[in-house]
């Protein structure tokens, strides 16, 4: 297995970078510009491996891409995706799964098969699958009821009132968002009890507007009118939770400041809440004007108590965070992050623990009780991009560490290794 070892960072004063742009604005925009007729843009798009296997899936079902200098062209299917008897892989593209799910349940034709790798086959899909059956879509699950693998057979939807619980996965509701103009008379979607990572869903209606469809809301009801998407123009931004990783240097090491040159202080992106949650911990931001933004900190973060339902991706982050704080720190709220690319909180308390920090696992959370004398260890990373890179920033105040399988970071942030190693450019001693 491949493992990279980690030194602390010893010589840290500024450092600035640009960082690729966001996995979860991509993929709308994939979805939506794929049902739109006609050509559209993606300017700027993420090319890591999520997005890229659902440009192949869409691919596979008649969406031509066009490589260009910034971005992708896109002509859409006018939503009706061909359904050729092909077998698509996902990986462990949550996002991608979900929303490819219910986009071929649009399709026309034979069939298509959608698998991934074992993980994805245990994430719950079994919502989602029987809002769509409730919409007469025609779906076999091969192995396991309510779970990839599955066939996906032509139907003709028709247009229902869906519920959906709201606490599983945000993803199901967004899935069911993005193919509710192409039904007969558009699409009610009812969600039953709270909405987690609802910041996600306002992303979802945010695109659709974007591409010409306006969904209406009235507290836990979405009213998609019938229409179709318009070939759009679509700039993705910088990712807020790769973003993440770096804007928390300064904290982690206790001192110096990181420029993130692209990413838009004012974004509304889920995890762009991440620049309030480092003023608790004590830090200061700054946005840079025209676009940038600066953390700085000196000193050591201030343990808290923090409520993830709408971020869980942060919740790696502000782990490490709580581990090097003064006091204890609460993270709670998210009991989805144990249907991830692991079981988020089992897999960072034990990892944590591996270090010496003490921690107490909570069925939505984890109460860290941070530190400052570590424990070089080896960290397993659950092919989980998040585990790999919150533990390498992690290591450059705790390290010696070796992670497991970093190339998994390219779920997310194909060169989060190149932009890792530049910070040890001011202090050659310090290598990898
Ligand atoms: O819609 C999206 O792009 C996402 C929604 C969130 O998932 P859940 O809604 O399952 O929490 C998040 O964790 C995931 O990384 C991306
Ligand atoms: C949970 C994530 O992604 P997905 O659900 O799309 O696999 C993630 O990127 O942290």
């Amino acid at each position: 297995m491949e493992i990279k070892k980690i030194l602390p960072l010893k010589k840290f004063y500024r450092h600035s970078l640009k960082l690729p742009s966001s996995k979860s604005l991509t993929q709308r925009a994939l979805i939506c510009s794929a049902l739109a007729r006609g050509s559209s843009f993606i300017k700027n798009p993420l090319l890591s491996e999520d997005p890229l296997l659902l440009k192949s899936a869409l691919e596979a079902t008649g969406v031509i891409f066009e490589g260009k200098e910034e971005g992708f062209e896109v002509k859409g299917v006018e939503g009706f995706p061909r359904l050729n008897k092909s077998k698509l892989y996902l990986g462990n593209n949550g996002t991608g799964a979900r929303f490819f799910l219910a986009y071929s349940a649009l399709g026309k034709g034979d069939w298509i098969d959608l698998y991934g790798k074992e993980r994805l086959h245990e994430r719950p899909m079994s919502p989602l699958i029987s809002a769509l059956r409730s919409l007469s879509a025609k779906i076999d699950c091969l192995e396991q009821e309510g779970h990839f693998p599955v066939r996906v057979y032509e139907g003709n939807l028709r247009s229902e009132r869906v519920s959906l619980p709201g606490y599983v996965s945000s993803q199901f509701i967004s899935a069911l968002l993005l193919i509710g103009p192409y039904l007969p008379l558009g699409l009610e979607i009812a969600i039953e009890g709270e909405l987690f990572s609802k910041s996600y869903v306002d992303m979802t209606l945010e695109v659709m507007e974007r591409f010409g469809v306006k969904v209406e809301v009235k507290s836990n009801l979405f009213y998609i009118p019938q229409g179709s998407f318009k070939a759009s123009i679509y700039e993705v931004p910088a990712d807020a939770s790769s973003a993440s990783y770096f804007l928390a240097i300064p904290l982690i090491l206790g001192k110096g400041s990181i420029i993130i040159e692209n990413f838009d202080y004012y974004t509304k992106q889920a995890d762009s809440v991440f620049l309030e949650l480092i003023k608790d911990f004590g830090g200061m931001v700054r946005p840079i004007d025209p676009i940038g933004v600066e953390v700085f900190f000196e000193g050591r973060p201030k343990a808290g108590s923090f409520n993830l339902r709408d971020c869980p991706d942060l919740f790696p982050t502000m782990a490490i965070l709580g581990a090097v704080a003064e006091g204890r720190t609460v993270l709670y709220g998210a009991p989805h992050l144990r249907y991830k690319e692991t079981d988020r909180i089992k897999a960072v308390a034990t990892e944590l623990s591996k270090i010496g920090v003490k921690v107490e696992e909570l069925p939505d959370g984890l109460i860290i009780y941070g530190g400052d004398n570590f424990n070089p260890a080896r960290i397993e990373t659950y092919d989980d991009h998040r585990i790999a890179m919150a533990f390498a920033i992690l290591a450059l105040k705790a390290g010696p560490l070796e992670i497991e399988n970093p190339d998994c970071v390219a779920k997310s942030f194909p060169n989060f290794w190149e932009l890792f190693e530049q910070l040890y450019a001011e202090d050659p001693s310090d290598r990898l």
